[in-house]
């Protein structure tokens, strides 16, 4: 990686694009990282009104060609993607894309894991699964990806109080106060380790 030019990384969503929206304006006129790029697989997904309205080119993908493995891995390149952020995106990374980018893409979890994670665990699922167990605290975890859901290598993770009266929208609420407030450091902090 050049001393001098900007680390570009992709931010992948599916969804209101919170989390996407943080880190925009997070790394917005940072001088080492850069924001370059919001890949989402829904056309009507809010993330992509937050990359318009902070003027980060977007890349809509298709379900086969992006299941088929390699089919985006030339436009990251052809962008100089050097790093990946999942930030709410609700389709499972293939191994091509993960052997591009080698230690190279993290997820934030909405739930502490290896608890209340894999296939079927995203958004309200987490929540309503965790309020269900009587779980008396929740959190996040944001991690490396590998080939399987949520079980890449652990990077941080913050906890909150589950209240009896809690709803999985008042835990998605505290959930989501956390995220905002550690996923751009941590971000920052991973990707700086890239640097070096
Ligand atoms: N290879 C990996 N890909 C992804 C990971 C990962 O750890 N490894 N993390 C997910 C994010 N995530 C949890 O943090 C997650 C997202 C979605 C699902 C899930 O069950 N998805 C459904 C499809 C939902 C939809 O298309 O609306 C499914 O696969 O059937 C589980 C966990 C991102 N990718
Ligand atoms: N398993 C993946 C998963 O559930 N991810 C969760 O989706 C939400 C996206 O919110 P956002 O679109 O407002 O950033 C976040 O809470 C994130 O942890």
């Amino acid at each position: 990686m050049s001393n001098y030019s900007p680390i570009r990384i992709a931010i992948f969503a599916s969804g209101t694009g919170s989390n996407a929206e943080k880190i925009i304006e997070h790394f917005t006129g940072h001088p080492r990282i850069k924001v370059a790029l919001v890949v989402c697989n829904k056309p009507d997904a809010g993330a992509l009104n937050i990359a318009a309205h902070h003027q980060v080119p977007v890349l809509l993908i298709e379900k086969e060609p992006f299941f088929r493995g390699d089919a985006y891995v030339a436009a990251l390149k052809q962008q100089e993607i050097g790093f990946i952020v999942l930030a709410g995106f609700l389709w499972k990374i293939p191994a091509a894309l993960i052997q591009a980018y080698p230690n190279r893409i993290i997820n934030i979890h909405p739930a502490l894991l290896p608890k209340y994670g894999g296939k079927g665990m995203y958004g309200r699922h987490v929540h309503e699964a965790v309020i269900a167990a009587g779980e008396k605290e929740s959190g996040i975890t944001i991690h490396y990806v590998n080939e399987h859901f949520d079980e890449g290598a652990p990077i941080f993770q913050a906890a909150c109080v589950v209240e009896p009266g809690d709803t999985p929208e008042s835990l998605a609420q505290k959930v989501h106060v956390l995220e905002h407030l550690h996923f751009p450091r941590v971000v920052e902090e991973v990707v700086r380790r890239y640097e070096e």
